[in-house]
């Protein structure tokens, strides 16, 4: 790929899901912050020139730290993020110079290089792209009362994750018009959606899980071995 691209990382979430005293980001998975797999992943990608790591504003320090320690030469701002997480895409995108963007979650250490490139192949296409997944159940729609409602075609339905790539002035005036408008969606997908611009979906795999409860840790644990294997080391 001959672009460079930025990569917002948000990590300034509370992890209130999985419950434990220290945010998820922070736990150790194979001896280390599952912010720092992630980041290790985009450092090594050669198409990726600049990553702004957005973090919880007591958390700068060890966050740089790390940046040094781990040899994260791409990251070039670790900033404070905001109350939600569209706030903290926003304070990181504004840090970003290159042309195309992505977003990614700090809690998803497990996306392949192959993937966030078919996702940046995909977005180079159309403007937008969101890496995804078919989802594998029956998904119901269900009322207040307990009450199913309705189900959606299942052929119609994706599980959507991280990375999310864009070119940057279109992810920029997205999130900046929803700011302005207090609109608040769940993935930047949403934002951009909502001016009527195309987003695509490529098509992912189902271990980019986002860490999010207690239950995921151990099959993270299992799925970091396993590559760890497959590639011949201890
Ligand atoms: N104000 C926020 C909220 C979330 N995030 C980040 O967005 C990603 C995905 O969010 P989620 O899994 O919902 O994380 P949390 O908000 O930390 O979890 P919870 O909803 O359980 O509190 C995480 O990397 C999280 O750190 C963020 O940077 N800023
Ligand atoms: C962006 C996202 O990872 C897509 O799956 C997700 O929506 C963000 O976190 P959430 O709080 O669990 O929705």
């Amino acid at each position: 790929m001959n672009e460079k691209w930025g990569v917002v990382i948000v990590a300034a979430g509370r992890g209130t899901r999985m419950g434990t005293s220290e945010s998820k980001q922070f736990l150790h998975l194979a001896n280390k912050p599952i912010m720092v797999h992630t980041l290790e992943l985009f450092q090594r990608l050669d198409f990726v020139n600049e990553i702004s790591l957005v973090v919880g504003t007591d958390d700068i320090d060890r966050c740089e730290t790390w940046v040094r320690d781990y040899e994260l030469s791409k990251v070039t701002a670790v900033i404070s993020g905001g109350g939600e997480r569209q706030h903290s895409v926003l304070r990181g995108l504004e840090k970003l110079t290159s042309d195309w963007v992505m977003v990614h979650d700090g809690v998803r250490p497990l996306v392949t290089e192959a993937a966030v490139a078919n996702c940046c192949r995909t977005a180079m296409q159309g403007g937008a792209a969101v890496l995804a997944v078919p989802v594998k159940d029956t998904i119901k729609q269900v009322d207040e009362g307990g009450v199913i409602v309705s189900t959606p075609d299942r052929r119609s339905l994706w599980a959507i994750q991280t990375p999310q790539a864009f070119r940057r002035v279109l992810l920029l005036e997205a999130h900046q018009r929803a700011s302005e408008e207090g609109f608040l969606g769940t993935d930047d997908a949403m934002v951009v959606e909502r001016m009527g611009a195309p987003v695509t979906v490529a098509e992912g795999d189902y271990t980019n899980i986002k860490i999010t409860t207690p239950e995921d840790l151990p099959y993270a644990e299992f799925l970091i071995g396993q590559r760890r294997s497959e590639r011949g080391e201890a």
